[in-house]
């Protein structure tokens, strides 16, 4: 199913500079920011105007791009070298999702295979390859949607689903990784409704996941995380689906906080677990979730709402902000490249066969 609107996109590049629409100020604000170098894209990203680990990725590919810019302008030699500094600030804004350095280590590939070019066929190699992230993450959105989807048995009374986080159109650069799923869910009728966690402390789910979901007109129900439970013990939840930050070589993923008490929990109900991320997402070197780096974030996003305060002053927190669910919990990984049912390590090497 093609993205319905047409009018969500969390990016927008165009003659050399990148608009980011400002997800910290959804769904009551729509405005965009702009970028024209690298340094405002790591901090759009670091401080999750751009977020989502797809969407991290390509807003990543276009801030390499932007240094590449600012190479030529200046004068300097467009090489790997040169662009040292802007590919560390990028690659170092956000530490969990692989999609931002997996995207930016396709940059430098591109680049040094175009060292023997003059520096305009090089510029020009760039901007294709940023452009080719772009759009195989809205093919990959598409097969995704479509195998997930399938997954989901027609006529079941389970008919409704739980997700978590944002993982539409906001979070990728097509229609979404899991929400995309819920999408062609929805389109094909084998499915009656969603159950939005809000997804605490950032509130992707209440902010962005209900937001992109009323545009559709897809019917749902937002509830607060600790609801979740009490929603599955109702036996109308066929499948619980969420997205990815990083998949480890044997199959356990990091994911948005809250993502591992749900799979624990759609275990204890006999309801099934799917998780959705494209190849960008699979980080082979990384041999299990042990290995994954969890970024911790500010105590604020807890302890104040809406930066009204909600603990008392000077309160301890704890922040994480993905954790890892692992692999036996996980009925079905759905990739672009296939579904990899109980994944395990020989499942996810074959998806790069
Ligand atoms: C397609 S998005 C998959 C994940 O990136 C998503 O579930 C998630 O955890 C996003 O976290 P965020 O902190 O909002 O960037």
């Amino acid at each position: 199913m093609a993205w319905g609107l047409g009018l969500l996109k969390a990016l927008k590049y165009k003659d050399k500079e990148l608009f980011v629409l400002d997800q910290r100020l959804l769904p009551h604000r729509v405005e965009w920011l702009c970028c024209t170098d690298a340094t405002c894209v790591a901090k759009v990203i670091r401080e999750m105007a751009v977020r989502g680990a797809p969407a991290i990725g390509v807003a990543a590919a276009y801030g390499y791009l932007l240094a590449a810019h600012t190479a030529v302008v200046r004068g300097d030699d467009l090489t790997v070298a040169t662009l040292g500094p802007a590919y560390r600030d990028l690659a170092e804004a956000r530490p969990t999702a692989v999609n931002l350095v997996w995207a930016l280590d396709r940059m430098v590939a591109c680049l040094r295979s175009a060292e023997a070019l003059e520096g305009g066929q090089r510029l020009r190699r760039l901007i294709g390859e940023a452009q080719s992230i772009e759009a195989r993450d809205v093919e990959a959105n598409l097969a995704m949607s479509q195998l997930g989807a399938g997954l989901l048995e027609p006529g079941s009374e389970r008919n409704w689903v739980l997700t978590h986080c944002n993982t539409g159109a906001l979070a990728t650069a097509g229609q979404g990784t899991a929400l995309g799923v819920v999408r062609d869910a929805w389109a094909a009728g084998r499915l009656e409704g969603v159950y939005v966690d809000e997804t605490r402390p950032w509130l992707q789910g209440s902010r962005l996941t209900a937001w992109e979901l009323q545009q559709e007109a897809i019917p749902y129900r937002l509830i607060c995380d600790s609801a979740a439970a009490s929603v599955l013990a109702t036996g109308r939840v066929g499948w619980v689906i969420v997205g990815a930050d990083r998949v480890a070589a044997n199959g356990d993923v990091a994911n948005k906080i809250g993502t591992y008490a749900l799979a624990v929990l759609a275990r204890h109900h006999g309801v099934k677990f799917m998780v959705v991320a494209p190849r960008s997402t699979i980080d082979r070197d990384c041999a299990d979730g042990g290995a994954i780096e969890i970024e911790q974030r500010s105590a604020f996003e807890v302890s104040e709402i809406a930066g009204e305060p909600v603990a008392p002053e000077g309160a301890d927190v704890y922040n994480p902000a993905f954790d890892v669910t692992p692999a036996g919990l996980i009925d079905a990984l759905v990739t672009e490249a296939g579904v990899v049912r109980h994944p395990n390590r020989a499942g996810i090497a074959r998806l790069f066969d």
